[in-house]
């Protein structure tokens, strides 16, 4: 930390005295630098960060300039009032650009938002407003008391004090609870939904970060160059970008602004050979791809990496330690009578097929319901209507009395739903503290004017839930590998912390899909421990089971699907025994063995 804080001083007093070292035409390309600098911290917080892929982060940087000029030239207003409302009118287009987002994904995001870029290029090349092919002069010099800043070596020290507080900004969001999802949504959007992060505003943050910085550096290149005209903001200008953040990092603000000087840098030793810049652009963007996909910025650790691979550095290995026993949850008072989970008369149909029909189950609050059935039966399909992952084509679902049919995942989990996955997602690049601080994190996206202008609250929240994360950490036995990727550890831990990732969430009702698939003897056990604590702590349980040894230990009460329907309902010993549940398993009547309750959750694992 101590030299963390050094080296920052250390690069702050460089920067400062950089202007004493350089000509007026240094100075001049090192003020553009700064300004692609901020503009690639805004893409890589919409793209590297949220995942967001945005191809018009050129026009948001045009609006900022464009609107500073014709609100100064044309309607005589002040260059800092006018910066203010380009500001706004950058944020708002970026939200408006940010829209698609809401419906699409990947690259037609992608092509969507170039094509908006593009929109904004035709019209102010053809705008009379704009003053068309030939742009805008004329800009007035910003003023500012007792500063000349139509020295470039003074405005340099106005492009770096606002670098400064938007980087350092950037960085805050990050790594404080807003980034934190943003990164989660970016890993997985189904799961951090699932978790309760409120997936549609946070793609329309993602943008408003990227148009307010991309305005903010529009207003200083209007003060800058005191001109403006189309080419500035072309789709070249747009790749250009793309492979600043591309090459230093997409997922690391720091890297974004390697990535905008080293390439700004290279521009301009480039640019008498326009030709060959493309050519080298394009080969260094593709070597980056293949040979560093984490860019410059990923650079260290990969290399890192490689070493104690070969044994040629010592240490490093992420997943050393041991899972420590779970500490079970204290009993908590029974839940109110009634039920929890209402299902009633849901059907699901897939184009031509029918996954789901006239489904009608009650599970009642406090207990452990086990949903069994065939390969291709329905159940997921059913826990995916119940968590709001798919809507359903007819029927209704209530928690708790509340109709909460088809409502957005985040909703659902809001109001108490937790979930697993039969195929474990977890987000991949968080570590395993910060999987569970997505699911902990209750705070709702009215509230990020804090980041604004109340960040101390911001720390402290954020503060408050890492001691509650390390508590849940250690109940679930994980404190030593808090700080590993998911990825690198065991499937069975895997597991454990999907569901320490789900308890944080604090719910009512706890969907476990498949949550002993793939574990061993003993970690069924254990398991089946961890469930029937949960349960004493007042959560009522839903867990889809293969295990049948696992599944007659546990639930109270199974419904048989086969088909999409329920095909049976009842103790588990008798629904064993149904000969309906026997015939749609096993094609006949062969009596299925099931295990004694106590001997259920040993090895001999019935897998149906
Ligand atoms: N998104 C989807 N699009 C089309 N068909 C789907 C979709 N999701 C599920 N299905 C189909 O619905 C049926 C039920 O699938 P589901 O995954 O719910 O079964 P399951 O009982 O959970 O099976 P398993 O035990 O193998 O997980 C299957 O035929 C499946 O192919």
């Amino acid at each position: 930390m101590r030299y963390r804080v050094g080296g920052i001083a250390l690069l702050g007093v460089a920067a400062w005295l950089l202007p004493y070292q350089l000509d007026s035409y240094a100075i001049h390309v090192v003020n553009v630098m700064l300004l692609y600098a901020l503009l690639a911290i805004g893409l890589g917080l919409a793209m590297g960060i949220a995942g967001q892929i945005n191809l018009a982060q050129v026009a948001f940087f045009g609006v900022g300039a464009y609107v500073t000029a014709i609100l100064t030239t044309k309607s005589g207003w002040g260059f800092w009032a006018a910066a203010v409302v380009a500001i706004l009118a950058a944020a708002a287009i970026g939200l408006l650009v940010g829209t698609p987002a809401l419906r699409m994904q990947s690259h037609y995001l992608g092509i969507v938002t170039l094509g908006l870029a593009l929109a904004f290029t035709n019209w102010v090349t053809n705008s009379h407003l704009a003053g068309g092919a030939e742009g805008i002069t004329g800009i007035p010099r910003p003023q500012l008391p007792g500063v000349d800043l139509s020295s470039e070596y003074l405005f340099y020290y106005v492009e770096l004090i606002v670098f400064a507080v938007a980087l350092a900004f950037g960085i805050f969001v990050v790594r404080t609870p807003l980034g934190r999802r943003m990164r989660a949504m970016r890993d997985d959007a189904l799961a951090a939904g699932a978790v309760g992060v409120e997936v549609p505003m946070l793609r329309m943050t993602a943008f408003l970060f990227a148009g307010v910085y991309g305005g903010i550096a529009g207003v200083l290149y209007a003060g800058l160059i005191r001109y403006v005209a189309p080419e500035t903001f072309s789709i070249a200008n747009m790749f250009l970008l793309l492979a600043m953040v591309i090459i230093g990092g997409r997922q690391s603000l720091v890297g974004c602004v390697i990535g905008a000087i080293s390439l700004a840098l290279v521009r301009e030793l480039l640019v008498d050979y326009p030709t060959y810049a493309q050519v080298a652009y394009g080969s260094v963007v593709v070597l980056t791809v293949v040979f560093a996909p984490t860019g410059l910025a990923g650079l260290p650790r990969r290399v890192t990496g490689w070493l104690r691979r070969r044994g040629w550095l010592p240490g490093g290995a992420a997943t050393a330690g041991a899972l420590r026993p779970f500490q079970p949850y204290g009993q908590a008072p029974a839940p109110q009578a009634g039920p929890m989970l209402e299902v009633t008369g849901v059907s699901k149909h897939f184009r031509g097929l029918t996954a789901l029909q006239d489904i009608t189950l009650t599970v009642p609050a406090g207990q452990i319901r086990g949903i069994v059935g065939p390969n291709g039966s329905g159940k997921t399909t059913l826990f995916n209507v119940v968590s709001g992952l798919y809507k359903p084509s007819a029927g209704r679902v209530a928690i708790a009395g509340t109709d909460l049919t088809a409502a957005r995942p985040y909703r659902l989990a809001q109001a108490g739903i937790a979930r697993t996955f039969q195929n474990l997602r977890l987000f991949a690049a968080l570590t395993v503290r910060e999987n569970v601080l997505v699911a902990l994190d209750r705070s709702r996206i009215r509230s990020i004017w804090r980041y604004a202008v109340w960040q101390v609250g911001v720390w402290r929240h954020d503060r408050e839930l890492r001691r509650r994360a390390d508590q849940i950490l250690e109940r679930f036995g994980l404190t030593d590998f808090a700080d590993s990727l998911p990825g690198a550890l065991p499937y069975g831990i895997q597991r454990r912390v999907e569901v320490a990732r789900a308890m944080a969430a604090t719910p009512r009702l706890l969907l476990l899909d498949e949550p002993a698939a793939g574990l061993n003897g003993e970690e069924v056990r254990q398991l089946a421990e961890i469930v029937r604590s949960i349960r004493g702590a007042g959560v009522t349980v839903v867990v889809i089971e293969h295990n049948m040894g696992l599944v007659m230990s546990l639930c109270d009460q199974v419904t048989v699907l086969s088909n999409g329907r329920i095909i049976a309902d009842g103790e588990p010993a008798r629904v064993a025994v149904d000969p309906h549940v026997i015939e749609a398993y096993l094609g006949d009547s062969t009596v299925i063995d099931v295990p004694a309750a106590e001997e259920a959750t040993q090895a001999t694992e019935v897998k149906l």
